[in-house]
This record gives structure tokens, C-alpha cells and sequence, in this order.
């Protein structure tokens, strides 16, 4: 019987495929790193065949190891890096450019001149988004601009664009089938959030044609089968959506004012604000959580974009350990930072203050400092980082949260947790399944075939491995804090 999930988790670095019993138990995993391209400083590409081809080798690898016969699995939930943005030939399926990754920057002039033009406004109230090169618009207006004859090509329908999860559709189902659902398609800048449709003066703006871009269907949803050479037999595609609302699924944050915050190689905190969406006045995006049916849920999100990606830093670029896990040892070597901040602004710093233009700073060094405290200092930025996020949003939200729920690869780090918590002054949440991502995915795809019921089943199954509890005390909180203030000013590219 057809009682088991495929979930394929195409992220930033790897290929993953898991597969999911009705009782959410990951009975096979496998996972296929892939190139990160970077053709100049702050540019970063993926080839989109090796996307395609680690994903599909992984999904096939999982299903041989898991011994189930592809009858068995009722359904398939595609979730994925967002914002990264591919165009291809719609005869021959041959990408016409690299894939343009949400990390690179290499639109943030378009996204300048956008800002001068004085369109700020009137992104965020259709789009809940700020102008930034981290969406998806501008790098499609960009390889439109750059492939020599591509946009006539365009404009004659020969070629389609999409997100992650589109391109893996569309080669899933042997060309058949070109959708996105909302959870991806309001990370592109050009999808209104509220009409919950492509925005035509967006679409004219950034001088995209609309024939290009993906029909949109809800997020949990039988969008129609494999090609059955795949995989033997065809499989329904049931569910698509963006990694953070996965994982907001999958830690089944249902109750509007419950939150997650995910760290892996950025963090990204996104709170279930409803039925209706809530506009940002501290630099969050509001975003479309989920789509189930036509009842959309929407979130308040914060995008950090370096977290665990400081620990490969210390890791590849200052060679202090060779395994992320490590950082845990050195850092426990030093019983706080002796005052060093580091703020990873690498790629410029996202939430909540939108600098494109600011770049890593480390403050604080005395003639002491060692290379436990940077890994103190390191580990510490991404509490920071989740702290001014977490500010904002209680701002804009007026939820006060009772609770946060962690994932991600650096949430399996005790002394950053205990650290998150006493820096927020909320208890963390952190649980037994940490594949929220993929479980989420999981859960979209088996509601839209029946391997779970309703919600409410899904959210019966959730449960506790360790509970983080603040003790720090108020004072030093303070002190501690607008010390990291201090450090982010000093960071900002306009001071
Ligand atoms: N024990 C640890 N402490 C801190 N960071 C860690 C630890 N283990 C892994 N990481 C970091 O977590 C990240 C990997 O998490 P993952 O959720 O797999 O990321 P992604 O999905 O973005 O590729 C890496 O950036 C790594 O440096
Ligand atoms: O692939 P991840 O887990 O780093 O997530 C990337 C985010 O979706 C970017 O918005």
C-alpha cells in the first residue's frame, strides 16, 4: 500500500532525499553535494543540471536502500532553496544561463536604481518584500539582459523560467509541467501576495514576460506524475514548497504566534501571523507560509544570510578546526568572548537592517583574544543576529513569543542554544526529528494523498528532545546586547 513519502530537499549546498513512514520515521536518506560556482566576489552561481542530476540520483538512492517499490510511496514533496532562479529551453530543456543563487548580489545595482526610482512602497504593500538581490526578480531581468538574443527568444515563448522547484518539476514530469506554488513565488518579487497572482506592473517594471513565468497551484497539491522511466512506475508530485515554510510546516507551527528559526547556512525565523498578512515596519518581509486549498496562511519572516556559514568560515577559510562540530570544543576552551564581537555581514546583512553594501567586521580584539573567543564571538552572532530579528517582529506583530522552535545543522549546538535562549529571554524548543525541512515537505505531499488525515494528526506528532531555558540575568542580557548593537553600527556601510 502506498503509505510512505518521498521527500527531495534541494538546499543552498546539497541534494537530499528522504523517505517518511506514515509515523514520520525517515527510513532511508541520501544526499548529494553539489559546485558552488562564484565567478566574481559576492557572485554566486549553481549549474542547474547538477542540481537536477544530484537530486534525481539521491531520489533514486533512497528508494534502492529503503527496499520499497516506487508503488509504495503515495506521493512526492519537493521543497527547496529560494529565490534561486533558472532559465531554460523549453524544447530541449538545456538552461540557457547558470543558476543565479539567492546569496549572489550581483543585481544589487538594479536593485539601487529600483530604490531611486522611489518603487519601495509599492514592492512591500504588493509583494511584502524589500527591494533586494537576494529575490528572484531582478536575476531573471538580469539573465534576460545578458544572454545575447535571449530575450526575443523570450518573447516568443521558446524558453521558461523558474525557482528550484519548477526546474525539478518540470524534469520530474518529462517536461510536462510548468508550476510553483505561493510559498516560492512570492520570494520572486513579482507575485502579489494578496491577488495571489503575477503582478503585471511589476512584471513591466523589471520587463519580464509573463509567458515565461510558472502557472501557480496551492502548496500541497497533486500537480500530476513523474515521468514513470524515473523511477520505474510514475509517482504524483503532491507538494512543493520553499525550505522555511517547510520547515515551518514540519515543525508544525500551525497556531497563529508560533514561531521557528532555522540555522543552517543562513537563519531564517519565520511566525505564523494567520489568515492575513501583516506589514513590516522593522525590516521583515511578509510572506505566504503555506496554501492549502484557497485558505493561504501567511508569516512575518527574518532572512539572516550568514549563520552556520561563519563556522565554515572559520573552518575553510581560517583552518581554527576541520569539522563544523568542532567549534564546540574551542569555544567551550574560553568562558565568554572577552568583549570580541564578529558580525558576518559577508554578503552585506539582511534582516533586519538591509545593507547591501556592509561586509564582516570584528570588534573588540585586545592583545588577549584567541581563537576561542572568535569561536565564541562566531557561534554568539547568530543568537545576535536572531535577537534584533526576534525585536522586530514582536514590534510589528505585537505577538509577545512564548517559545521558539529550532532546526537546522547548528541547532545540535548545546552552548549556541543556551545562548539563543538567554539572549532572547525565551525558552527554545529544540526537537527529537530535526529534517524539519524535509518533514514539512513530507506532511504538504501526504495531506494531498491521504497518508495524513488532517493537521491536527500531523501536529499530535511533534515531540520534545531538549528544552532550552534563560538564565541569564536582565542586566548582563543588556549589557551583552547593545554591546552587539554597538558592533553592528560600526558595520553598517553609512557609517
Ligand atoms: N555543532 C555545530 N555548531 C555550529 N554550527 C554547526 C554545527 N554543525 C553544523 N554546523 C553548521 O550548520 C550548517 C549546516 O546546516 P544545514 O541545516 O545542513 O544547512 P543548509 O541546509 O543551509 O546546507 C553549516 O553551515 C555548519 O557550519
Ligand atoms: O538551502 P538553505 O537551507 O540554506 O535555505 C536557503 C533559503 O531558502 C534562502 O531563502
Amino acid at each position: 500500500m502506498a503509505d510512505h513519502i518521498l521527500a527531495l530537499d534541494q538546499g543552498t549546498t546539497s541534494s537530499r532525499a528522504i523517505i517518511f513512514d506514515g509515523e514520520c520515521n525517515a527510513i532511508a536518506k541520501a544526499q548529494r553535494e553539489f559546485k558552488q560556482i562564484y565567478p566574481s566576489p559576492g557572485h554566486v552561481e549553481h549549474d542547474p543540471l547538477e542540481i537536477w542530476g544530484t537530486q534525481l540520483a539521491a531520489a533514486q538512492e533512497v528508494l534502492q536502500q529503503s527496499k520499497l517499490a516506487p508503488e509504495d510511496i503515495a506521493g512526492i514533496g519537493i521543497t527547496n532553496q529560494r529565490e534561486t532562479v533558472v532559465i531554460w529551453d523549453k524544447k530541449t530543456g538545456q538552461p540557457v544561463h547558470n543558476a543565479i543563487v539567492w546569496q549572489s548580489r550581483i543585481t544589487s545595482s538594479i536593485c539601487d536604481r529600483l530604490k531611486a526610482d522611489g518603487l519601495t512602497d509599492l514592492v512591500q504593500q504588493k509583494t511584502g518584500l524589500i527591494i533586494d538581490a537576494y529575490f528572484s526578480g531582478t536575476k531573471i531581468q538580469y539573465i534576460l539582459d545578458k544572454v545575447p538574443g535571449l530575450r526575443e527568444r523570450a518573447n516568443k515563448g521558446e524558453v521558461l523560467c523558474g525557482t528550484i522547484d519548477t526546474f525539478l518539476l518540470w524534469n520530474l514530469s518529462g517536461g510536462k509541467l510548468h508550476v510553483t506554488d505561493p510559498t516560492n513565488a512570492c520570494r520572486t518579487m513579482l507575485f502579489n501576495i494578496h491577488t495571489l497572482d503575477w503582478d503585471e506592473e511589476l512584471l513591466k517594471i523589471l520587463n519580464i514576460p509573463r509567458e515565461i513565468l510558472p502557472e501557480v497551484q496551492p502548496t500541497s497539491f497533486v500537480y500530476g506524475d513523474t515521468n514513470s522511466q524515473l523511477f520505474g512506475k510514475s509517482i504524483p508530485v503532491a507538494a512543493m514548497v520553499g525550505d522555511q515554510q517547510g520547515a515551518t510546516f514540519g515543525q508544525c507551527c500551525f497556531e497563529k504566534g508560533t514561531a521557528k528559526n532555522t540555522y543552517g547556512t543562513g537563519c531564517f525565523m519565520l511566525l505564523n501571523t494567520g489568515s492575513e498578512p501583516v506589514k513590516s515596519n522593522n525590516g521583515l518581509l511578509t510572506t505566504v507560509a503555506w496554501q492549502l486549498g484557497d485558505k493561504v496562511t501567511y508569516c512575518l519572516e527574518g532572512s539572516i544570510f550568514i549563520a552556520g556559514a561563519v563556522v565554515q568560515w572559520l573552518r575553510d577559510e581560517m583552518q581554527f578546526f576541520t569539522d563544523s562540530a568542532e567549534i564546540e570544543k574551542l569555544a567551550a576552551e574560553a568562558k565568554d568572548t572577552g568583549g570580541v564581537y564578529l558580525v558576518p555581514a559577508f554578503v552585506g546583512l539582511g534582516a533586519p537592517y538591509w545593507d547591501q553594501d556592509a561586509r564582516g567586521t570584528i570588534t573588540g580584539i585586545t592583545r588577549g583574544t584567541n581563537r576561542s573567543h572568535l569561536a565564541r564571538a562566531a557561534l554568539e552572532s547568530m543568537a545576535y543576529q536572531t535577537a534584533d530579528v526576534l525585536t522586530a517582529m514582536t514590534s510589528d506583530s505585537g505577538i509577545d513569543l512564548k517559545f521558539l522552535k529550532v532546526d537546522g545543522g547548528a541547532c545540535a549546538n548545546d552552548m549556541l542554544m543556551q545562548f539563543q535562549a538567554d539572549i532572547l529571554g525565551v525558552s527554545v524548543e529544540r526537537p527529537q526529528i530535526l529534517e524539519s525541512t524535509a518533514l514539512g515537505a513530507a506532511f504538504l505531499a501526504g495531506l494531498a494523498t491521504g497518508v495524513w488525515k488532517d493537521m491536527d494528526t500531523i501536529a499530535s506528532s511533534w515531540a520534545l528532545d531538549k528544552e532550552f531555558v534563560p538564565s541569564m540575568t536582565e542586566d548582563n542580557r543588556d549589557k551583552l546586547y547593545s554591546g552587539w548593537k554597538e558592533a553592528v553600527r560600526r558595520t553598517l556601510s553609512a557609517t
